[in-house]
């Protein structure tokens, strides 16, 4: 797993990438940082064109930024001469959406294919790939064909042959964006395998914020050009800053409020508020009677609005919505009394909450 404290495997600093074309310059990447612990599994995720392919392949420099610093495993990337950048590459593993492979090649000769590139001898390209075969699972198709291969089985080669030069950081762009949920779910579960058994970091880009809540423990959102928040996954679901955040996470886990739900609340009575509350606690214990006990106490009519206990990696969490009716200073105190108790309370604005 990684460690926060040690150096990063990957530390961008202000990348800016422009594309000129016939009209303005257009900028890609506008002053991205991050850096990726060791052992990590780092997601960034955005829409279409935020920039994620062309920040991953500024990784390996295969997209060379206009300005700011690339390190990889301690070494700055971006102040390599052609043949050390060639050199360095080969620590860096990178797997495709659309599996690249080649079509004429077997199995076993697409996974040993940057292997004679880099000019390995055969005996050794031979032993590294029966050391791969049973590392992804395909022990038995060895000699066949892409094309005689379902698309989680072509992941698995082009998985395999970006591990063939014993990569310490790999780079996944979109790898499960062309497979069905089923294999997606067995393709994460290989990545997050390989990175337990082969103590890699693991870079990967996405639109879908399910595959950064199936694997990942840090994520950067994008959005044109600039990571707009980033943080641990957990964090980053539980409590999303950004607006944009906030839809992503509503994509998979749903919205805390979900939509027309204050339209149908009934109103406060005269000399009351209705204040809408969201409760989030770590754990998958109820707070019904914190609730319960919370609307004796402050003489509160406390509605349960929505509710649901859910996992991050291994961390449960439960996430409430309360429609909270009663004066304004009562309201108040009982935030103040849920907070300690160790409850992360905030106030929310309806409709638009995440
Ligand atoms: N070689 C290029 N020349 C001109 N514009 C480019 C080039 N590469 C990328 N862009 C533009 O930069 C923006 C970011 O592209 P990028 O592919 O990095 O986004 P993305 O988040 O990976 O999106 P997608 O998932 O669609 O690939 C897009 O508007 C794209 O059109």
């Amino acid at each position: 797993m990684s460690d926060p404290a040690a150096p990063p495997a990957i530390l961008l600093r202000g990348l800016t990438r422009e594309f000129r074309g016939r009209g303005a310059p257009f900028r890609a990447l506008d002053g991205v940082s991050l850096e990726v612990a060791p052992g990590g599994i780092f997601g960034i995720v955005g829409r279409s064109g935020a920039g994620k392919s062309t920040l991953l392949r500024c990784v390996n420099l295969l997209e060379r930024p206009d300005a700011g610093t690339v390190s990889v495993l301690g070494r700055e990337m971006t102040a390599l001469d052609e043949a050390a950048l060639r050199e360095a590459r080969r620590g860096i593993g990178m797997v495709f959406q659309h599996f690249n492979l080649l079509s004429a090649r077997t199995v076993a000769g697409n996974i040993a294919f940057p292997l004679e590139i880099a000019g390995i001898p055969r005996a050794e390209r031979e032993a590294r790939v029966a050391e791969l075969l049973p590392l992804v699972g395909l022990e038995a198709r060895r000699d066949a064909y892409p094309a005689q291969l379902s698309g989680g089985q072509k992941q698995r080669v082009g998985i395999a042959r970006a591990l063939a030069s014993r990569p310490r950081v790999l780079l996944c762009d979109e790898a499960t964006s062309a497979l069905d949920p089923e294999t997606t779910e067995e393709i994460l579960a290989l990545l997050r395998d390989i990175r337990d058994r082969l103590d890699l970091t693991v870079l990967l880009i996405t639109h879908e914020m399910a595959v950064v809540k199936a694997i990942c423990d840090r994520v950067a959102v994008m959005e044109a050009g600039r990571v707009i928040e980033q943080g641990r996954v957990f964090d980053v679901f539980t409590r999303p800053a950004h607006p944009t955040t906030r839809r992503f996470v509503a994509e998979v886990i749903g919205h805390v409020v979900p939509p027309g739900t204050v339209a149908r609340l009934p109103a406060p009575n005269a000399g009351e508020e209705r204040r809408l509350l969201q409760v989030l606690f770590a754990g998958p214990s109820s707070t019904r009677a914190v609730v319960s006990e919370a609307s004796r106490r402050f003489g509160l009519d406390l509605n349960i609005v929505s509710g649901r206990i859910d996992a991050i990696g291994a961390e449960p969490y439960g996430l409430m919505a309360l429609a909270a009716y009663g004066p304004p200073p009562a309201i108040a105190e009982a935030v103040d009394w849920m907070r300690g108790l160790g409850l992360d309370v905030a106030e929310i604005a309806g409709e638009d909450a995440a």
